[in-house]
């Protein structure tokens, strides 16, 4: 074989995996068969919903991120066109669609991270509890997926109700025998960059100097800010800790009642997402000291999962920080944040137990 014929064969094989719709492919785009760009040496990361508001912003960053070497898109719909457009991007890591369940398991075979943005987001007037009904099952089946064929695979859950669906995650793993507790995360990062930005407003700082621990869950009154342990140190009057904590508590109504029954939060999300799964990505890479807030399986309080600051390691959760001293008004909102995160729990676990 000449150089010609080296040069025509790498020219059909990237021609044909152009257009995969029009040769009844519909499914897994061969773009990622096409030369590596260079990043053969990072992670595999598979995000589940890929197509969707959260998704196609989070697909975008993660191409971005130079960690990831490998990028699998998988959705229900439109995964051919968001693959062929973010495969465009001239960053390293390799970009494959997957489109329907069919090809679910080939999205997450060798997988080290999951991002699971899918399903339905809210619209005005409804809870992320309302959301429980479509959501439990989609995330069930993923689980399934994940425990099938990635077992090890760190896992990063978005999808709402996020109280519900971590412990859903949980059962489906500890039937399927794979459940390892430290890898299982649930995504409620954008409490703590709205927390962040909330408080950073109030102090007159910049967001990127401000560290707001956001724990309890991710949903209303389970969101507990501990505006006390707030870095760098600083104080704020009792009318700016009642503000700053109902509008954390708030922030995702407030999106949602701004996108006026065109969904919820989905950039700053999407922002949120990446943060955290940089963080894994990096802790992944065996760097130290990388501390974040998730809600996770935990013996912080007597729930058996809530969100605090853990430290993230090789293999996922490999820390888990007390809550440190609360004053009275943090004091208050931990017990409301139990009660209801207590009946979340109980139900997603029994869902997943039917
Ligand atoms: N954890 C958080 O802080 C946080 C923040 C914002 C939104 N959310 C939640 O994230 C979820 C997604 O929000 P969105 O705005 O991206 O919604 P969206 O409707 O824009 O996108 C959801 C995507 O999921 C896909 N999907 C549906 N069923 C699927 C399945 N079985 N397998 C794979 N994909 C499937 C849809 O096709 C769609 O593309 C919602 O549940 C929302 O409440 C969580
Ligand atoms: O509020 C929602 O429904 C989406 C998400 O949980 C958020 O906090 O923005």
């Amino acid at each position: 074989m000449g150089p010609n014929s080296d040069a025509s064969e790498r020219i059909a094989r990237i021609a044909s995996h152009l257009n995969p719709m029009e040769k009844n492919e519909c499914c897994s785009l061969r773009v990622g068969n096409c030369r590596s760009k260079g990043g053969a040496s990072g992670f595999k990361v598979a995000i589940l919903g890929a197509a969707g508001g959260i998704g196609q912003s989070l697909s975008m960053l993660m191409k971005m991120n130079p960690l990831v070497s490998v990028l699998h898109l998988y959705d229900v719909v439109n995964t051919p066109g968001v693959t062929a457009d973010i495969s465009h991007m001239d960053t390293a890591a390799v970009v494959r669609g997957f489109l329907g369940q069919k090809q679910l398991e080939d999205a997450l075979i060798g997988m080290d991270l999951v991002i699971i943005p899918a399903g339905v987001p809210r619209k005005p007037g409804m809870t992320r509890d309302d959301l429980f009904n479509i959501n439990a099952g989609i995330v069930k089946t993923l689980c399934e997926a994940i425990a099938k064929c990635c077992p090890k695979a760190i896992v990063n859950l978005i999808s709402n109700p996020v109280n519900s669906t971590v412990p859903i995650a949980a059962e489906v793993f500890k039937r399927a025998g794979t459940y390892d507790p430290n890898r299982l995360l649930g995504v409620t990062m954008l409490d703590v960059v709205r927390a962040n930005t909330f408080v950073a407003e109030v102090l007159g700082l910049d967001p990127r100097e401000v560290d707001v621990p956001v724990v309890g869950g991710h949903a209303g009154v389970t969101i507990l800010p501990l505006l006390s342990q707030v870095k760098p140190p600083c104080s704020f009057t009792p009318k700016e800790i009642v503000y700053l904590t109902e509008r954390i508590q708030n922030g995702g109504t407030e999106v949602v009642e701004a996108k006026a029954g065109a969904g919820s939060a989905t950039l700053s999300m999407a922002y949120a997402a990446v943060k955290f799964a940089d963080a894994c990505l990096r802790a992944l890479r065996g760097d130290a000291g990388i501390i974040e807030c998730a809600y996770v399986d935990s013996k912080v309080t007597e729930l058996p999962f809530f969100a605090s600051k853990v430290r993230l390691g090789r293999g996922g959760v490999e820390e888990f920080f007390p809550l440190g001293p609360l004053n009275d008004y943090e004091r208050e909102g931990l017990e409301k944040a139990k009660k209801e995160l207590a009946v979340s729990v109980e139900k997603g676990i029994s869902f997943a137990r039917k």
